[in-house]
């Protein structure tokens, strides 16, 4: 079984366990509430807006989702000591646009607890990556607070893929459809995916290359915001990308090596 396979079936057991979903429910009653009624989240009022995903990244000439990832199965630990607070502090201070937090424990020692200590450190909108296969992933998301949802192509069947991207507009949050072939690319699309992230790296053999995003683009209308995603680690990498027309770029580990980070994203992003 390759390690995307295996992710996810590890995933249909843990969002089974009855204590799961458990801050769903404690948190949602005591988040601030705008007043308007969300259909889709059976008529529950939608949490307070949250900083809008795509308006933050276009912000700037490049956009920037930093990524807050303690480990992962092709990298290992990825920085030790690991402090998500002070990380999501350090990329606020560089400048970038939005942080992603990832929710997936066993494999990459995310969750909850890192969301909610990045969640109190910045106010940047934030990204919450997971392994999305359910709806009730969707409602975890808007009750922490995210901004956007990644779904994920590969895992999903297209009936999921739509009603997934219809949920996460619902609740008031951005999808960011992720692609790595070209395949997944056109189901995208065919899907109305708005925003699409192009994944550089194989999570089927980790292999991670630049080209991908470079050939994938093309095949996306015109008006979809493109995220480049993975193994990006120079600012000539950036360079490269922002001619290509990409809006924005999401960066974890060549960003999370470096001991000084706000440096770091700095060197990466001057472009
Ligand atoms: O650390 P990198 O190579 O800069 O990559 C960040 C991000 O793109 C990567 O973590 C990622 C992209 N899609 C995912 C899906 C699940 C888990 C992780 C990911």
């Amino acid at each position: 079984m390759d390690i995307l396979s295996e992710i996810v079936a590890n995933k249909r057991v843990e969002i089974e366990q009855p204590d799961y979903f458990q801050t769903l429910e404690k948190v949602v009653d005591e988040l601030p509430h705008v007043g308007n009624t969300c259909d889709a989240c059976d008529g529950k009022p939608a949490r307070a807006a949250t900083p809008d995903f795509i308006e933050a990244l276009t912000s700037a000439p490049m956009g920037l989702i930093a990524e807050v990832k303690r480990q992962s199965p092709s990298a290992g630990a990825i920085r030790v000591p690991f402090e998500p607070a002070e990380i999501a502090k350090a990329y606020e201070a560089a400048g970038a646009q939005v942080v992603s937090c990832l929710m997936d424990k066993k494999y990459f020692g995310g969750g909850e607890d890192q969301w909610a200590a990045v969640r109190a450190a910045t106010k940047l909108p934030m990204l919450y990556k997971e392994f999305v296969i359910d709806p009730r992933q969707i409602f975890h998301a808007e009750a922490l607070g995210a901004s956007a949802v990644l779904l994920i192509v590969a895992v999903l069947t297209d009936e999921e893929l739509t009603s997934f991207i219809h949920l996460v507009q619902a609740c008031g949050m951005t999808p960011l459809v992720e692609v790595h072939t070209e395949e997944e690319m056109k189901r995208a699309v065919a899907a109305n995916a708005k925003c699409i992230g192009i994944n550089n790296r194989n999570l089927k053999t980790f292999e991670t290359k630049i080209e991908t995003t470079l050939a994938l683009r093309e095949l996306a209308p015109a008006d979809c915001t493109l995220i480049s995603e993975s193994g990006i680690r120079t600012a000539d990498d950036i360079r490269t990308l922002k001619d290509a027309g990409i809006a924005a770029v999401l960066v974890g580990e060549s960003l999370l090596r470096q001991p000084d980070l706000e440096q770091a994203v700095k060197d990466l992003m001057a472009v």
